[in-house]
């Protein structure tokens, strides 16, 4: 069998793509299709382990959670996770294969193509459809040449493009036409229709300018999607510091505060925090002051020196031995982990300029970083109380010393992870995801000081949302423009 595929762009970056992907997952599967995601290359620190034991971005395994199949390194064949100093950690097909920077990557491109149209044949021998993304927009024109992320994927598979633009940002004629107009004559022949994503208003006065895009375009518009507040999908790349978190200071909720470091990896870790009723959730940017709280948490990194560079820069170092003085709690995650330890090495450069550094010292071990990267879904039991957890982890980093004596939490195969510290202030772990799990995310609020934590059961959430999304599209998304792209299931 041969998917169909189609793929979808976006006239700017954060036009909607992922989000109307993973929709449009959802629709197909809801409809009897065998649907999966699929992105050429994606550019993020936020990733997920597959099953398979590799590494992709985390909105490809949220699509694939929106068809009901297990994320797979085929939905993802090349992931660039950008640490600073060294250009970008290239992952192909789910496993690092080493640091580039942007020249040496666009030299590699032609072999990056290879594992591309290797790993979306494999998907199309399986599936029916395959809801393919795009990164940024089709119209960069000086990355046009050796392009595999947009219609450089999309004439070698020879697949359809629905073209998405925001209209709460304005231009939305602008960006369409404009993206149009950029794209070869053959480039343009495969946009399938367009999509205006985030309308809020009275469509009506729409309408005008919709029969002029279609008029001036050809193309016909399929959909006005309505701007959905509150909508939580994980869909982000990138890490968002203006979504605000549910719960306000009112002093009774207990107040996490997480340093918006320059390399943050998997900030997704946060989104149950920031769901959560009864916390309030505040991510500090460089130069902000460092606001009183009952939990501060180090995140991951993919700069673990870097970022703890930046950390130090910025006060944090004082204002959380002052923190702990006052009795708060500081949590570790991975690269967070790591810099709680007394030492970092990192000899081969992995990260930056090879060499040692100093971490915080707060607990005695120390790391080093290491070419083969672990990746591991785990489940296990926290020390604290011995509740259920389960996450993931994913890094280079190899962690040694007495603190490791007294772990944050036991896996199932009795490995230890992480530590926690003599006075149970400090805790650290490798794994990502802790919040995840409405018990462990419990447990972990009330060791921070929070008395009767609710249980906030985030992938029920989440699943919530995702159908909530896709009840828009089939109130607003018109797919019979796009009857021969797809399966006729998919019709409805
Ligand atoms: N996810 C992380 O925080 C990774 C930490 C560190 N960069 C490592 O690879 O070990």
């Amino acid at each position: 069998m041969t998917a169909k595929t189609i793929m979808i762009q976006g006239a700017t970056s954060d036009a909607g793509k992922s989000t109307l992907a993973t929709g449009l997952c959802r629709l197909l599967a809801r409809r009897g299709v065998r649907v999966a995601p699929f992105k050429p290359q994606n550019m993020a620190l936020n990733s997920a382990v597959t099953a398979d034991g590799g590494e992709i971005g985390r909105s490809q395994a949220v699509q694939a959670l929106a068809c009901g199949v297990e994320p797979h390194t085929d939905m993802n064949p090349v992931l660039l996770k950008p640490n600073g100093s060294t250009g970008s950690q290239i992952v192909i097909q789910g496993r690092a294969i080493g640091n580039m920077e942007a020249k040496s990557y666009h030299d590699f491109k032609p072999k990056a193509m290879q594992a591309v149209l290797e790993s979306h044949r494999r998907l199309a021998e399986q599936y029916q459809c395959v809801v393919a993304e795009g990164a940024g927009s089709p119209a960069e024109i000086n990355l046009r040449d050796g392009d595999i992320a947009n219609m450089g994927f999309a004439e070698a598979v020879d697949c359809p493009v629905i073209l998405v633009a925001d209209i709460e940002r304005g231009g939305v004629f602008a960006h369409l036409v404009g993206t149009l107009e950029l794209l070869s004559a053959s480039e343009q022949d495969r946009v399938a229709g367009l999509v205006i994503n985030r309308f809020r208003g009275d469509v009506k006065l729409l309408q005008s300018g919709i029969d002029w895009l279609q008029q001036r375009t050809g193309k016909p518009v399929l959909g006005v999607l309505p701007y959905l507040h509150g909508l939580h999908i994980e869909a982000e790349d990138s890490l968002r510091l203006d979504l605000p978190s549910r719960a306000k200071a009112d002093g009774r909720s207990l107040r996490v505060a997480v340093p918006a470091m320059p390399c943050i990896s998997n900030h997704t870790d946060f989104d149950p925090l920031r769901l959560h009723p009864q916390v309030e959730l505040l991510l500090v940017k460089a130069g902000e002051p460092v606001p009183p709280a009952d939990l501060i948490i180090l995140p991951g990194s993919k700069s673990v020196m870097a970022d703890l560079a930046w950390l130090r820069h910025y006060g944090w170092e004082e204002a959380i031995r002052r923190h702990l003085r006052y009795g708060g709690k500081l949590l570790g995650i991975c690269g967070g982990l790591q810099m709680l330890g007394e030492k970092l090495h990192d000899p081969d450069g992995l990260e930056g300029e090879a060499g040692s550094c100093d971490g915080l010292g707060w607990l005695p071990m120390e790391t080093t970083l290491a070419a083969q990267k672990r990746l591991a879904r785990r489940r296990g039991r926290l020390a604290l109380d011995g509740t259920a957890v389960a996450g993931y982890e994913i890094h280079m980093g190899v962690t040694r010393g007495p603190a490791l004596q007294r772990p944050a939490l036991t896996f199932d195969d009795g490995v230890a992870d992480g530590a926690l510290s003599d006075d149970g202030q400090i805790m650290a772990s490798y794994l990502h995801g802790l919040f995840d799990h409405p018990e462990a995310c419990r447990a972990i609020l009330r060791w921070a000081g929070l008395a009767e934590p609710e249980a906030l059961d985030y992938p029920a959430l989440r699943e919530a949302h995702i159908n909530q999304l896709v009840d828009m599209l089939e109130k607003h998304l018109d797919l019979e423009p796009l009857k021969d792209c797809l399966p006729p299931q998919a019709l409805g």
